[in-house]
């Protein structure tokens, strides 16, 4: 697991061997002990190079060795003997140093990297910190201020960052392994006191106490709960008050209470689920291994509201050619100029140019002839868009693959209006387009298994959290919102405001609780939608039948919101007030309160008090309900596939793991209790009858989640 061989005659290389990505398993760190060794005791050696097999230095500890009982040398004496060594050793750092991989690399006495090689310190985003010496040695070799923000967001820096940061000692355009030999040769035989990290006084930053109090409080202001922000500030502040042993035990004690905590679980959960997603597959049992994409070199835009711009900006930004079409002259100069400017705002933040001449712009619809793949983001109405696909299959070349980017809209009926149908597949994208990490890939019963690999691939290419899913109305993530929504408004009924339902919310961790979001979006949409469904129908303003439809239970208080023209932030009220139409700042409204307390008193509804456990079971758990019908459906291939989608796009808190993975914490036996629990209070709502999986998973002893495939392929195996 790390290779030894002896270079330009006096210099041992050290090459870790783990691919892909050379994690630190316990094999690797036997290989490092061992090497080092091996070279050290080695007369012929004067020093010592340690680089990674496959052109990556190291990915850090190995995370599917984590857990109680963990072999093989710990990382901390390890990283201390090569410190400790009395011959040079020099990182040679190419693609990747993050985590233990960075840790391993300051405790050598030089580090050497490419210039294309990305540095960091992500253990927070997995619920840990750099516990081995990271957070001791990053702060006295970079200064506490650098240190805090590279340990706290956990950010990759680029190897130009590194060396001004001084990180690294040197970049390289060449072979790394090469340059870094020369290096070793260039200094055997010199003095290393001044080369050992830990040795370092930490440099002391003005105002030191109000320094840390500013970062603390900004910490756990956006960790929304997530413990590791705290714990890595609390690490760093050790490193810059106690010597280094004694900053060595805090930095032990803090990762003791984060290395076995649910929190860590969680986004180490998440890490994984976000790269098993795109093993996707569908009920052919065609899939991402078996599916080849094409190509996409060029593509299109149909209509330039806010998300056709949003996605022409993420399409540019990702260096493809993209023709922009809206057929209104005013609107398509309007949408150029939008989109311009926010690739001139990103391309200045990233320092390059910005890719303007990427884009061509039409009002003619045969301008995307020779496009790869179309994107359609126009109103969502079927007519229209069943127009446009029509003009699409007419214009296209063949083999052009034609993605609609729908919330609500069935994406079969869509199809079925094309000569192609197997070109046909949904990509949901999220608003703003160009900013939110997910994307739903919908496939169809006729879509292709190409063409969902090229909307895949394609997502991927933007960096996009990439989730395929069947189709069904409001696919995955919306479809989870129903339920949510439904208990929220129902609880308005019963007493709480949106004030209490929100703050129980964001306490839980979300980034905005459910009214604030919704003023947010725009309550609009959730109108026409209920509209189109026939639920927001005009009706007597009390009695039994204004709360009932379809036999169930329904609360109409968003359509009479919606009514008085309060439609969020863009009105300027909606749940909340705003100093104006557009503001963000949402305040307490006054007019809102009583328009409840009239409306219960309406319906002959007494408020009572409702506490926050309420809100969050009532809502939290009818939207795991309905995450669990939907894999009992086969809409999500399984519960990695919901959480990610629920993590990267409706605010979900990460340190939570999504809803199912929560689910599997809080117990599914206990889950399934409550939901009978308030069906039985609330039997004419069927979103709070326990769904037979969940049923199932409890009566097989609630395996753990990554075993809830099994069961749902039994499942699917006896229908
Ligand atoms: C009881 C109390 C005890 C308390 C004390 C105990 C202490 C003991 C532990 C001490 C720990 C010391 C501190 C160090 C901690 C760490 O180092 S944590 C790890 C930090 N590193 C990372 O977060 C990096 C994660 N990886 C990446 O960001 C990317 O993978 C990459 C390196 C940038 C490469 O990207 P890309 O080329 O896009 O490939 P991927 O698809 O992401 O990955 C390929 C496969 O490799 C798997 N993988 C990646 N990193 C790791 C890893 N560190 N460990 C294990 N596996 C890893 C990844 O999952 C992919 O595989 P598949 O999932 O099978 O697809």
């Amino acid at each position: 697991m790390a290779q030894y061989t002896r270079v330009s005659g006096i210099v041992g290389l050290i090459t870790l061997q783990n691919p892909p990505v050379n994690a630190l398993s316990a094999a690797v760190r036997q290989g490092i002990v061992d090497k080092v060794e091996t070279a050290l005791s080695d007369p012929k050696v004067k020093s010592v190079v340690i680089c990674g097999q496959n052109g990556i230095f190291c990915g850090g500890a190995d995370i599917k060795e984590f857990g109680p009982k963990m072999s093989g040398p710990p990382l901390i004496p390890m990283i201390h003997a090569i410190e400790a060594a009395n011959k040079p050793v020099v990182a040679a750092i190419e693609g990747s140093a993050l985590g233990g991989g960075l840790e391993l690399a300051l405790g050598c006495h030089y580090r050497i990297a490419h210039s294309k090689a990305r540095l960091g310190l992500p253990e927070v985003t997995l619920g840990l910190l750099p516990a081995a010496g990271g957070s001791q040695r990053l702060p006295r070799l970079i200064g506490v201020p650098a240190a805090l923000d590279l340990i706290t967001t956990g950010r990759h820096v680029t190897a130009a960052e590194a060396l001004q940061l001084g990180i690294v000692d040197q970049v390289t355009d060449n072979n790394t392994v090469d340059a870094a030999v020369k290096f070793a040769l260039s200094v055997a035989g010199q003095s290393l006191d001044a080369r050992r990290i830990s040795t370092y006084p930490c440099p002391q930053p003005s105002h030191l106490d109000a320094l840390f109090e500013e970062v603390m409080q900004k910490v756990r202001q956006s960790a929304r709960g997530a413990m590791a922000p705290v714990a890595c500030v609390q690490a760093v502040r050790a490193a810059a008050t106690l010597p280094y042993t004694q900053g060595l035990e805090r930095e032990k004690e803090l990762m003791a209470t984060l290395f076995t905590s649910g929190q860590a679980r969680a986004l180490q959960y998440i890490f994984f689920a976000q790269r098993a997603v795109g093993r996707w597959r569908m009920p052919s049992g065609a899939g991402w291994d078996t599916s080849k994409h094409r190509p996409v070199n060029k593509a299109a835009v149909i209509g330039l509201g806010t998300m056709g711009q949003g996605i022409t900006v993420a399409l540019a930004q990702t260096g493809l050619s993209v023709v922009a079409i809206e057929t209104q002259e005013k609107q398509l100069m309007k949408a150029k100029q939008a989109v311009s400017s926010t690739l001139e705002r990103g391309a200045k933040r990233r320092g390059v140019a910005p890719p303007l001449d990427r884009i061509s712009y039409s009002q003619n619809i045969q301008a995307v002839a020779d496009v790869d793949l179309v994107i359609e983001a126009v109103f969502e109405d079927m007519g229209l868009k069943m127009e446009v696909f029509q003009q699409l299959s007419a214009v296209c070349k063949p083999g052009t693959v034609l993605c609609t980017n729908t919330s609500a809209l069935d994406m079969d009926q869509l199809a079925s209006e094309t000569p192609n149908p197997e070109l046909v597949v949904g990509m949901h994208f999220f608003s703003p387009a160009h900013v939110m990490k997910l994307l739903e890939v919908v496939y169809g019963p006729r879509s292709s298994p190409q063409a969902v690999a090229t909307a895949m691939q394609l997502g991927k290419k933007m960096g996009k959290a990439s989730v395929v899913v069947g189709n069904c109305r409001g696919f995955v993530g919306n479809r989870m919102l129903m339920p949510y929504s439904e208990q929220a408004f129902f609880l308005l009924e019963e007493g709480a405001t949106p004030e209490l339902v929100d703050r129980a919310l964001e306490e839980f961790g979300f980034s905005m609780g459910l009214f604030r979001m919704s003023d947010l979006a725009g309550l609009d949409v959730g109108w026409r939608v209920r509209k189109s469904a026939g639920l927001a129908e005009p009706r007597e303003a009390s009695g039994q039948s204004a709360r009932i439809r379809k036999g169930y239970r329904y609360s109409p208080i968003a359509d009479l919101i919606c009514e008085q023209g309060r439609f969020g932030q863009k009105t300027g009220s909606g749940w909340y007030q705003y100093d104006k139409p557009g503001s963000r700042v949402a305040r307490s409204d006054p007019w809102l309160h009583s328009f409840l307390e009239q409306y219960r008193a309406r319906h002959g509804l007494v408020a009572r008090s409702i506490d926050h456990q309420e809100v969050l079971e009532r809502c939290l758990y009818a939207m795991i309900n309905e995450g669990f019908r939907i894999l009992e459906d086969g809409i999500a291939a399984g519960p990695e596939d919901i959480d990610v989608i629920y993590v990267f796009g409706y605010g979900w808190p990460r340190h939570r793991g999504g809803p199912m993975f929560y689910a599997s914490m809080v117990g599914l036996a206990k889950v399934l209790e409550r939901l009978e629990h308030y069906h039985q209070a609330h039997p004419d709502v069927p979103y709070l009858q326990p769904c037979s999986l969940l049923k199932r998973l409890v009566a097989s002893g609630s395996p753990p989640v990554h075993r809830w495939r099994e069961v749902i392929k039994k499942l699917h195996s006896q229908l």
